[in-house]
Formats: C-alpha cells, sequence, structure tokens
C-alpha cells in the first residue's frame, strides 16, 4: 500500500508516535489516579467524585472544541481514562455507580497494600513506553503558542517564591535559553518585571538536556551539580549567566512550590527514570 502512495510511511510514522503518546499519557494519568487515590484513602475520603469527573470531562470538551476535534470524542475518551482511574483506584468503574461509597473504600485499601508491598510488577512493561524522542512529534503538533502558554504558566508556578523574594532578578532582561535536546525543543526565556516570557530571540546562555534529565532535576531527584558534571546538562554561551542560573537552580527554595505541583514532578521524574532504565536494559 505504502509503495502507491509515496509520503503514506512517513505520515503513518508520525501517527505512530501520536499513538504511543497517547498510550503513554494514559500510562501517567492511570499512575497519577493512583496517587490521588492513596491521598484520598490517608485523608479518609472514599468513593468517586461526581461533580470532580463532569469538570474534567468538561475541560476535554472546551479543549477539543478549541483545537478542531469532536467534543464528544474528547469527553469519550476521557471517560474511558475516568472508567481506568477508578479501577486504578479500587473503585467501581462503571460510571453512575454512585454506590461506590465503603465498598469501593475499602477496595481500595486492599489494592493499596498490594501495590505497596508487590515487587513493583510493572517495570518490565515500562519498556513499552515510548522514549521521549519518539514523543517529539506529538509535542511539535502543539502550536508554538500553546507550548508558549504551558512553559510560562509552568515556570510561574514553580519559581513565583524566587520571583518575589528577588532571587531571580539577575535575569532581568537576561535571555536563557532551555534546550530538551531529544525533543528537538528549544526556548528562549526572559525576566519581565514579575514574569518570566517565553521569547522570540536569540539565547545569550543556554541550558541543554534531556527531557528525563531535566525533569529529575525539576523534580529534585538530581541536583544541578551533578547533571552538570556528568554533562548531561550543558551550559553554552555565556559562562557567567549560565553559571548564575545554575547556583540559582541549587538554591531553589522548592519547600515554596506548591505541594501539588512537586508530588507531581517527583513522581513524573521517577516514572521517566524508571522508563529509561527498562530501555536501557532491553538494548
Ligand atoms: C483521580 C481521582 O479519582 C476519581 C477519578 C477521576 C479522574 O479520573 O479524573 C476523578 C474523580 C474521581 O472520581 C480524583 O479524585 O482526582
Amino acid at each position: 500500500m505504502t509503495e502507491r502512495a509515496p509520503g503514506l510511511a512517513p505520515v503513518r510514522l508520525a501517527i505512530d508516535g501520536v499513538d504511543d503518546g497517547l498510550v503513554l499519557l494514559l500510562a501517567a494519568r492511570t499512575r497519577l489516579a493512583r496517587l490521588a487515590g492513596r491521598i484520598k484513602a490517608d485523608a479518609g475520603v472514599t468513593g468517586r467524585d461526581d461533580a470532580r469527573e463532569r469538570r474534567v470531562r468538561r475541560r476535554a470538551e472546551t479543549l477539543a472544541a478549541t483545537l478542531g476535534v469532536a467534543p464528544d470524542t474528547a469527553a469519550g475518551v476521557l471517560a474511558l481514562a475516568i472508567g481506568d482511574a477508578c479501577r486504578a483506584q479500587g473503585l467501581a468503574s462503571d460510571l453512575d455507580q454512585g454506590a461506590a461509597g465503603d465498598a469501593g473504600g475499602m477496595i481500595a485499601a486492599t489494592m493499596q497494600t498490594h501495590t505497596d508491598s508487590a515487587p513493583a510488577p510493572a517495570h518490565p512493561l515500562l519498556r513499552l513506553v515510548p522514549p521521549p524522542r519518539r514523543l517529539a512529534p506529538l509535542l511539535r503538533a502543539l502550536p508554538p503558542s500553546a507550548q508558549k502558554r504551558l512553559l510560562e504558566r509552568a515556570m510561574a508556578k514553580v519559581l513565583a517564591g524566587p520571583m518575589q523574594d528577588g532571587t531571580l532578578d539577575f535575569m532581568a532582561g537576561r535571555r536563557l535559553g532551555i534546550e530538551v535536546s531529544d525533543l528537538g525543543l528549544r526556548w528562549v526565556v526572559e525576566l519581565q518585571g514579575q514574569r518570566l516570557a517565553v521569547i522570540d530571540a536569540p539565547a545569550e546562555a543556554t541550558v541543554r538536556g534531556t527531557a528525563t534529565d531535566l525533569l529529575l532535576l525539576a523534580g529534585r531527584l538530581e541536583d544541578a551539580d551533578t547533571l552538570f558534571f556528568q554533562r548531561r546538562l550543558v551550559l553554552t554561551g555565556d559562562v557567567e549567566l549560565g553559571l548564575t542560573a545554575r547556583n540559582m537552580l541549587d538554591r531553589l527554595p522548592w519547600e515554596k512550590v506548591p505541594l501539588g505541583l512537586r508530588i507531581a514532578l517527583n513522581r513524573g521524574a521517577r516514572f521517566a527514570r524508571e522508563a529509561r532504565a527498562a530501555h536501557r536494559a532491553k538494548t
């Protein structure tokens, strides 16, 4: 078939990349749902949260409409994902089973003990998670304006503390590049007043690393010094600006980053590290 339609093969390859990305995102969502389940169980909260589920589906519909995707399709996909999330939490996964209540909580508690004591059974499956470079086409499909918004929002959250206490003042008017080597992504950021903006201009200094290493840094599972020393993070351009940025990363008041975000980053980084280890074991 592809011989008769030249040009189809690369497009199918890109579609494969997107499909891998979908499955990866589902895996990440289910893991986060499991974490949400544990936090709720610790707080004594049981059962499903219908209002939250409705909000989740509505958000997907709104985003889908903006992107020209059928809102019903997006809501349907989310309904399936929510079903999986509930199963992962030991809650009844068939929708509208409001009676999940206590029974659900009990199952959740049982599952939790099981997952905590089991010797990481999901580990070999992590090989199925595509390495970040396979996700590059998916990320590149995201319009630059959306990438810019996401990055600006993430930086505003993580760096709110240092921005207020002046730790970031050295960045005023300076242009720092961030390059995710395996994803082929590159941004230049500048401190404009009280906000870090992604701008369209050449960087004075650039920090380059793989998606996993940058995530390990952001999730505080590796410190900047080690990563630079092992050349897993590389600085180019204006050495002074780069080093100041590196020192700032080391001094980041981590405790000021919202707890939920810290947990998400930490989990995401662990997941990426495990997936990378699984891939390395395979090759
Ligand atoms: C993940 C959670 O648990 C359940 C699953 C949800 C989901 O998959 O989005 C939403 C609400 C809960 O019914 C949660 O409470 O956030």
